[in-house]
């Protein structure tokens, strides 16, 4: 038990204490302390502290306004506001000091003056800290930028080096988008849907003297047609009544010093094509509008899975501008045509949904991987990941075999497990007999597809492509090429 007389236990005697104890361990450890009354007046300061601003001694400076010792402090602030300065950098006499400010209370809790104590003269020991915080707050200041850039469609994800693959045609595509980096003229990339069309759009920006600028990407078939000009070549103020009567910049304006990314370039209206051509050779665009013309420094690169030749023929694409763009034309090959890449794609892609979904990264049976390489991927890499993703999904294997790809791969099974099966056993027939078989079995399937997604969607295209894993552009395609029907 403690008695009333304890020393210890007497409360006023601790506070007494406590308050000498802390005031002794600021002036040994401290540079030096100061207190201010109500009115702004030094009541005390340590003799350390006198002598570090050049005063012979405390008394100099006792009852003297703060402000006259020290020009630049806030201890005034600390009394009027009442509330704690708990790090602040001053400089006095040549030295930077680090200062902690408090507010002194009396019991009814009433500012009666304030306290100061200088942690250091030597910032030399706060640089670690203070590099440390400053490296993070440029990785933070960098990582915003990139997050805006991207959220602003203004970045690229991809370098050529994330197309994957070691096929002889994946390296020669590589090398040839390579050299194109090097140039600043047109690109045309020519293939199928989900070859990677994008990606390497991207990489050869990357890998160009215009990295540092905006790259632009346009997916033309997914613009109404009466909206293209503006999107494009942007509206001059006053133009227009609603939203645009402020106007705005289009994406050659928004792509100026960078490059202007054009997908599905075959399903650009004629009207515009000729519009397009008129840029092109001009260097110059003019917004709707306007009565001048804006100069404009864009690299170009074009992307199609149609035969951009046939549609010159059927009088919708322009020959001229054809020529225009076909200067530096990269043929990106359909997955079925560089089955040697599908392991190592598989890979990645598995390593990515891995990633993306916090599920464990899963492997493939010798069997599985026989099965997808003998499949005959319409839709290419997307094709190829959306498999991949579902099957993660629908099992907990970790090692998927062909039994968990079949039920999903959208081909009418029996044929196709006979075709694989075939192909296996070296069996493969004549191309001349077998391929228009495969091929109306794809079709078929492709039809299908297409027609439960339509129905799926009510008619909705954009949900229907969505679904299907292939761009806007190519389900109007496809609906014209399988004459599908459907209704809203
Ligand atoms: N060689 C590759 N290596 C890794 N990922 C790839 C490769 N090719 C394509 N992909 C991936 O496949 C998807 C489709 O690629 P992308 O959008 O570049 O194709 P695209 O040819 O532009 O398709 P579309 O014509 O339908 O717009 C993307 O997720 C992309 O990352």
């Amino acid at each position: 038990m403690t008695s009333s007389l304890d020393p210890i236990w007497d409360i006023d005697n601790i506070q007494r204490l406590s308050m000498a104890s802390l005031l002794d361990f600021f002036n040994r450890f401290s540079l030096g302390t100061m207190a201010v009354d109500r009115q702004g007046r030094i009541a005390w300061i340590h003799d350390k502290y006198a002598e570090f601003l050049g005063l012979n001694s405390p008394a100099e400076a006792l009852g003297r306004q703060v402000e006259e010792i020290i020009p630049n402090s806030r201890m005034r602030e600390v009394v009027q506001s009442g509330k704690p300065i708990m790090l602040d950098i001053i400089s006095i006499r040549g030295h930077s000091l680090v200062i902690t400010r408090l507010p002194l209370r009396d019991e009814s809790d009433r500012v009666f003056g304030a306290f100061a104590f200088a942690l250091y003269d030597d910032l030399d020991q706060l640089r670690p800290l203070v590099s440390r915080f400053s490296e993070l707050q440029a990785a933070l200041e960098s990582t915003r930028k990139e997050l805006a850039q991207l959220r602003r469609g203004r970045g690229t994800r991809y370098s050529i080096s994330s197309f994957i693959g070691a096929s002889a045609a994946a390296l020669e595509l590589k090398t040839r988008a390579r050299r194109a980096a090097q140039l600043d003229s047109p690109v045309l990339l020519l293939g199928e849907t989900g070859t990677g069309k994008e990606m390497l759009a991207q990489g050869i920006h990357a890998a160009s003297a215009r990295a540092s600028k905006p790259f632009i990407g346009v997916n033309i078939a997914a613009i109404p047609e009466t909206l293209l000009e503006a999107e494009f070549f942007g509206v001059a103020p006053g133009a227009y009544t609603g939203a645009d009567r402020k106007g705005r910049d289009g994406k050659f304006k928004a792509a100026d010093g960078g490059t202007l990314f054009l997908d599905e370039i075959g399903d650009m209206p004629m009207q515009i094509q000729a519009k397009l051509l008129r840029a092109l050779q001009e260097r110059e665009i003019e917004p709707l509008g306007a009565n001048k013309v804006l100069k404009i420094n864009v690299r170009i690169i074009a992307a199609t899975s149609r035969n951009l030749t046939e549609l010159i023929s059927a009088g919708q694409f322009r020959s001229d501008l054809y020529y225009r763009l076909n200067v530096l034309p990269i043929a990106l090959p359909p997955l079925r045509e560089r089955v040697a890449d599908i392991d190592a794609l598989c890979e990645h892609l598995l390593e990515q949904i891995a990633a993306q979904s916090g599920m464990a990264q899963r492997e493939l049976s010798v069997a599985a991987r026989d099965l997808l390489a003998h499949y005959d991927w319409p839709g290419n890499v997307r094709e190829l990941g959306n498999i991949l993703e579902q099957a993660c999904m629908l099992s907990d294997a970790h090692v998927l075999d062909a039994s968990n790809f079949l039920p999903i791969l959208p081909i009418a099974k029996p044929s196709f497990k006979d075709i694989a099966a075939e192909r296996r056993n070296g069996l493969r027939r004549s191309v001349a007999s077998s391929q228009p078989r495969l091929d109306k079995v794809i079709s078929e399937t492709e039809k299908n597809l297409i027609e439960a997604a339509l129905r799926d969607s009510r008619g909705n295209k954009s949900l229907a492509a969505r679904t299907l894993g292939i761009s806007r552009g190519k389900l109007y395609q496809k609906i014209e090429q399988f004459d599908i029907l459907f209704n809203k």
